[in-house]
């Protein structure tokens, strides 16, 4: 039955989005369609799609309102190949941005909005910048698989870690190897994890501290949409694995320099361990309407 797709796009940092409210939940998409409506030459053209959904409406919803009675909207996030992820850092910035932009939330300066996502409860901030999102505890995922990319001379072992998505980081010689490397090609992880991985691409900045922060530059190839202007989780989990190279001392604030932009990270401690923060901006840049078959 044919639907009218009724979307906003957005982006941040240069990480693209397709969104649309579907508050009672009856307009899920098949894959094929999410990938269709991603398509940068047959379709409005995205790295994912996100469908605001009342936590009530979805079965997932309701261990988000579980967790936290407050988390009214879940982020239905989905790569551009149609394929679901667990969170979307800069996604939920822009999500939170739809949210507001569409009077279905509010978030006064100082408040928080918590947000559902398939790795639990995420709480928002508004900033200057335009917003944080408290990703949560992170954790190492174990193993170092050796990562080639096309271009790159040699294999190097990357650092496995999970802030509620799968990330593989690894860092490289220079900025000559890191602009050499050829994205367009998928990497290869040996071995390669179970569910496919985000793969980061790191060469720390010289000197890696200035005035308190650590700054680092960033590739990344997606897990379900290729190389993106921007990752936020992959920011986060490429500050936490510069910052675990980086041994004792290494600050807890980063500026992690995107193709499309800069990302703001911050760890920091709670009484449920040590959470790591994204802050970026968030934009909504036009309003559409596409038939879907
Ligand atoms: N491709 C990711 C999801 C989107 C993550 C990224 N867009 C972000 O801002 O965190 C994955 O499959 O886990």
């Amino acid at each position: 039955m044919a639907f009218d797709l009724h979307f906003t796009k957005g982006q941040g940092t240069g990480n693209d989005f397709v969104l649309f409210a579907d508050p009672d939940g009856s307009h899920p998409l098949s894959p094929a369609q999410i990938a269709a409506v991603c398509d940068r030459r047959f379709g409005i053209g995205a790295d994912g799609l996100i469908r605001a959904v009342r936590s009530d409406a979805l079965p997932e919803g309701a261990a988000a309102l579980a967790e936290d009675p407050d988390a009214v909207w879940f982020m239905d996030y989905w790569n551009a190949d149609g394929t679901p992820s667990e969170m979307c850092g800069n996604g939920a910035r822009v999500f939170t941005r739809f949210l507001l932009d569409q009077g279905l939330a509010e978030l006064p300066a100082g408040d928080t909005l918590s947000i559902g996502t398939r790795a639990g409860v995420r709480d928002v901030q508004s900033n200057r910048t335009g917003f944080q999102v408290d990703l949560g505890r992170w954790r190492l995922a174990g193993g170092e698989p050796l990562v080639r990319a096309k271009n790159l001379p040699v294999a190097r072992p990357g650092l496995g870690i999970s802030v509620g998505n799968p990330h593989v980081v690894v860092a490289l010689a220079d900025d000559a190897e890191l602009d050499a490397a050829d994205l367009g090609y998928i990497p290869q992880l040996d071995p390669a994890p179970e569910g496919g991985a985000n793969i980061e691409f790191v060469v720390p900045a010289d000197p890696l501290v200035h005035d308190g922060v650590g700054r680092f530059r960033m590739r990344v190839h997606e897990r379900g949409s290729g190389e993106t202007q921007s990752c936020g989780t992959g920011a986060a989990a490429a500050a936490l694995a510069v910052r675990h190279w980086a041994g004792a001392g290494a600050p807890n604030q980063w500026r992690v320099e995107v193709p499309g932009g800069v990302l703001g990270v911050r760890m920091f401690p709670t009484e449920d361990g040590e959470h790591v923060a994204l802050s970026g901006p968030a934009e909504l840049v036009f309003d559409g309407v596409l038939s879907l078959g």
